[in-house]
């Protein structure tokens, strides 16, 4: 007999004795003949999905252990770089608040997200992570697009935007008139706020009847199909609360990887935003001009050209957010210089890890880390961290 003392970064239980059991949660007693017994942290999964569908690795754990996961998760990857620091009580998004998802479509028109370890399609009948808006249009869409006859599958981003719900649908085209007014039928009868198709071409609008924005800091931003967005407004409540209270009261801040500007257009004082992704830096330059705040846009590869060391010591506090593999070359010019305050924004605490670790050799301390639950369920962990340096 051995007991569940944790879950491993995939979301296997781990025994005392060091067995990876799946769908075991902290706590459960796994018997020597192999049966699991569920303990006080075993929950049962309220989707009739799980753990079939690959969106969801965790319903079976109650929030206490999922909070305990991210922890583990962080406080693993720090320790791997020889790290500590004070690691907040994480901020979990409630169930139904996804304000994103990408779907999949096969011609048949089964519809949902691919099953765990596999490329099947699991027919979504009901979810309990995305939110409600979103999951109203999972039938339409299952009506509406096998009769474009696609030949293979279909991807269906979708978004919750301030007029409604975003759909990007990838793979297809319709072509002609019976098309046409079965996209139109779709979405006056589904209130949609804009359907875009992109068949290779890049994202072709077929129906906006009005500008789709998304709020950011209070301003409405146009919103190109299918760009970032943190996951759910809770998530990025918590982040946003977590980079203000990092940079204080900078009087100018330098924003990277900026997105539409989640962060740039919430702190205070005058900020550089820059981004990789033209269509998203061009609406954030439009945004923040029409609202008259004093956000500076810049599109610029900071993989390829990371702001240089002398160019990022002229602000008072860096905000970094990058992609899933970090920003080394842009962290190594940062570990350099003398910026007192840098708020880091990471979705893979790994990279994060390593990235810390080149800011502590350069000098800087890490302060505390706030984590961010916000895809619920699943083994995906965010978090934002202050690091400091005292002035030389
Ligand atoms: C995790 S998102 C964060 C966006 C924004 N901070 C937010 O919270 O909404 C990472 C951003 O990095 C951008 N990005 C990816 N590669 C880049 C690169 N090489 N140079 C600049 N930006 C890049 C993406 O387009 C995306 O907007």
């Amino acid at each position: 007999m051995t007991t569940i003392t944790r879950i491993a970064a995939r979301g296997e239980g781990v025994a005392a004795d060091g067995r990876h059991v799946a769908l075991a949660a902290p706590g459960d007693t796994l018997a020597d003949d192999g049966t699991l017994i569920p303990g006080p942290h075993h929950i049962d999964p309220p989707c009739r999905h799980y753990p079939e569908c690959g969106g969801c690795q965790l319903q079976h754990l109650d929030d206490e252990s999922w909070a305990g996961f991210i922890t583990d998760r962080i406080a693993s990857a720090l320790d791997a770089h020889g790290l500590t620091t004070i690691i907040r009580a994480p901020a979990l998004s409630p169930p139904h608040t996804r304000r994103r998802a990408t779907l999949h479509v096969e011609p048949s028109g089964r519809i949902g997200f691919t099953a765990e370890r596999s490329h099947q399609i699991v027919d979504l009948h009901e979810c309990h992570v995305i939110a409600p808006e979103l999951f109203a249009l999972v039938r339409p869409l299952k009506r509406l697009l096998p009769s474009f006859k696609a030949k293979r599958r279909l991807d269906v981003h979708l978004t919750l935007a301030d007029q409604g719900v975003d759909v990007l649908v990838k793979g297809v085209a319709p072509e002609g008139l019976s098309h046409h007014d079965a996209l139109t039928a779709f979405a006056q009868a589904h209130k949609v706020a804009r359907i875009a198709f992109d068949d290779g071409m890049g994202p072709e609008t077929r129906w906006e009847p009005e500008p789709v924005t998304i709020t950011l800091g209070g301003v409405a931003v146009p919103l190109p199909p299918a760009a970032f967005l943190q996951a759910t407004t809770e998530g990025e409540a918590a982040l946003v609360a977590a980079v203000c209270e990092s940079v204080g009261a900078a009087k100018i801040t330098a924003d990277l990887f900026a997105g539409l500007g989640t962060f740039a257009l919430a702190l205070p004082g005058r900020v550089y935003a820059a981004e990789g992704a033209r269509d998203a830096i061009m609406a954030l330059k439009a945004a923040a001009g029409r609202a008259q705040r004093l956000v500076f846009t810049e599109h610029r590869d900071l993989f390829r050209r990371p702001l240089t060391t002398a160019e990022l010591n002229r602000f008072d506090a860096i905000v970094i957010d990058p992609p899933r593999a970090g920003a080394r070359d842009q962290v190594t010019q940062l570990a350099a210089g003398t910026v007192p305050v840098i708020a880091y924004v990471s979705c893979n605490p790994s990279t994060f890890a390593a990235d810390a670790q080149r800011l502590r050799e350069g000098g800087y301390a890490l302060d505390w880390i706030q984590p961010v639950g916000q895809f619920r369920w699943s083994t995906h962990v965010e978090l934002a961290a202050r690091f400091s340096r005292s002035p030389s």
